[in-house]
């Protein structure tokens, strides 16, 4: 994986805007609660929470863009920092997260602080991501890391962790882009879309892993079963 070179201009330190990307299928408390502790630890402006539209990586989801979306709109209702943000499935093709992140940079401007949010288990991948070289001249990384899940990250990763990973007495703010932030939020959970898809298709209670309303659409869209 090739290393960033642009060096950011100094910021204007303003509150940073988030870009959450998933499958969110479904969308569960362990995305809804770290994208509100961010908000909590870090100066923030705004979370676009963003379901993509053809994940480029893994298998069709579960539910369709749409109902994902609806999903993520029930979750996200009376948490003004938190957005479900609908370009990725108004974009035909694969969901490029460079694409996405062009996208919010041309929205906010070159100066605004711009990360992209992350498990560890996705930056884990981000070597084979589409024209990756690019993303971090577009905006930081925000790498959420939980107890028991930290895997080894490939040489290229620690690479790419050694020349950007931001110093003690940093703030994220800034600079509007290229560092990367490992953050352990205080209530990381280990629940995961996966574990909730599995347990809907054994008629188990799904209950406080994920928000009743989302629980509610579920149901009576037979979704998971
Ligand atoms: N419990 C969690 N806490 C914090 N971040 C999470 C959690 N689960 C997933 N993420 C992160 O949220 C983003 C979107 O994840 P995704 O929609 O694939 O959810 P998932 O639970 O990992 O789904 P699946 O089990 O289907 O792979 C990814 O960056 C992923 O690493
Ligand atoms: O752009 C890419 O090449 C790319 C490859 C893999 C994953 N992503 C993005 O990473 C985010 C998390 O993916 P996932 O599989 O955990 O839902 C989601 O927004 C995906 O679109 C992006």
């Amino acid at each position: 994986m090739a290393i960033s070179v642009s060096e950011p201009d100094p910021g204007t330190n303003q509150p940073l805007v988030l870009m959450f990307g998933g499958t969110f299928d479904p969308v569960h408390n362990g995305h809804l609660r770290s994208a509100l502790e961010l908000t909590q630890v870090l100066p923030v402006r705004a979370v676009h929470l963003i379901p993509c539209q053809i994940p480029p990586h893994r298998d069709q989801p579960g539910a369709s863009a749409e109902q994902r979306l609806a999903m993520l709109q029930l979750a996200v209702k009376n948490e003004p920092l938190l957005q479900a943000d609908d370009r990725e499935l108004k974009r035909p093709g694969p969901s490029w997260s460079v694409d996405t992140l062009s996208s919010l940079r041309q929205q906010y401007g070159a100066e605004q602080p711009l990360a992209m949010v992350l498990g560890w288990d996705a930056f884990m991948g981000l070597p084979d991501w589409s024209r990756n070289e690019e993303l971090l001249d577009l905006a930081h990384l925000i790498v959420l890391t939980r107890p028991g899940q930290m895997s080894d990250a490939s040489e290229a990763l620690c690479g790419l962790l050694e020349n950007h990973e931001l110093k003690p007495g940093e703030q994220l703010n800034a600079v509007p882009f290229g560092r990367i932030l490992r953050l352990s939020l205080p209530s990381a959970m280990q629940v995961s879309a996966t574990y909730i898809r599995r347990l809907l298709g054994q008629q188990a209670s799904a209950r406080y892993l994920l928000p009743d309303a989302v629980i509610e659409f579920i149901r009576s869209h037979r979704l998971y079963q």
